[in-house]
């Protein structure tokens, strides 16, 4: 499986995903910078954390308006997968192919630490390696990282099982713990807290690894056929 790691300016988790894909999970990775991409040549897209062009107006409203954004469309509509993290959701939101929008951590601070998680759903090419209503760690880091929906967007996002993971001391006031959520396609995954710094015990938890071997696994399943 080939993954392509957008890289726009003021990324700075890109390298960490390329390692998870790369060096952990042992499959093709490419850091493509955002103006150069050319996805056809690709079967994952990941759109990494960071301060892409400073934040600026609000969390990756640029980047959700650069050059590569429509290719990353054309992916999505596809039903290729694709996982924004943490800058990455925050342009997924912007982008409108995720409900809901981000805004400044409830108590205007940065946080930066470990937080509990559960698995909500594990019926998604993100979560399958997962057990229904397990108890996961993953580091979070940002600063706009409360998500925001109303209820009727709440309600539907339930019905249709999109919440992928919650919270379990919820760390910036996102609407209904939530931490991450799918698109109704169940091929785009937005997520908060950061899977790619979780990938092995060198890292102090590999919690976050089941993610890239679940898409792994989805992908086997469709693309390889057995003899
Ligand atoms: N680690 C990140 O991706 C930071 C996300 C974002 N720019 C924020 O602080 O909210």
């Amino acid at each position: 499986m080939k993954f392509a790691v957008i890289v726009f300016p003021g990324s700075n988790c890109d390298e960490d995903m390329y390692h998870a894909v790369s060096e952990v999970l042992q499959e093709e990775a490419e850091m493509v910078w955002f103006e150069e991409a050319d996805l056809d040549k690709y079967d994952g897209v990941l759109l990494p954390g960071g301060f892409s062009y400073g934040d600026y107006l609000r969390s990756g409203a640029v980047a959700s308006v650069s050059k590569v954004i429509a290719q990353v469309r054309e992916f999505i509509a596809a039903g290729k997968p694709v996982l924004g993290v943490c800058n990455g959701f925050q342009v997924l939101l912007e982008m409108g192919e995720l409900p809901g929008a981000m805004l400044k951590n409830r108590d205007l601070k940065f946080i930066c630490r470990e937080e509990s998680l559960t698995v909500e759903q594990t019926d998604t090419m993100f979560t399958s390696r997962y057990e229904e209503g397990e108890t996961i760690s993953l580091p979070v880091a940002h600063g706009e990282g409360n998500y925001y929906c109303d209820e009727a967007v709440l309600e539907k996002l339930r019905e249709n099982r999109q919440i992928a993971f919650t919270y379990k001391n919820n760390p910036n006031g996102s609407t209904g713990n939530i931490a991450g959520i799918t698109n109704e396609a169940g091929n785009v995954l937005g997520m908060m807290p950061h899977p790619e710094r979780a990938v092995e015990e060198l890292l102090g938890n590999d919690d976050g690894l089941r993610i890239f071997e679940s898409i792994l696994t989805h992908w086997r399943d469709v693309h390889v056929v057995n003899n």
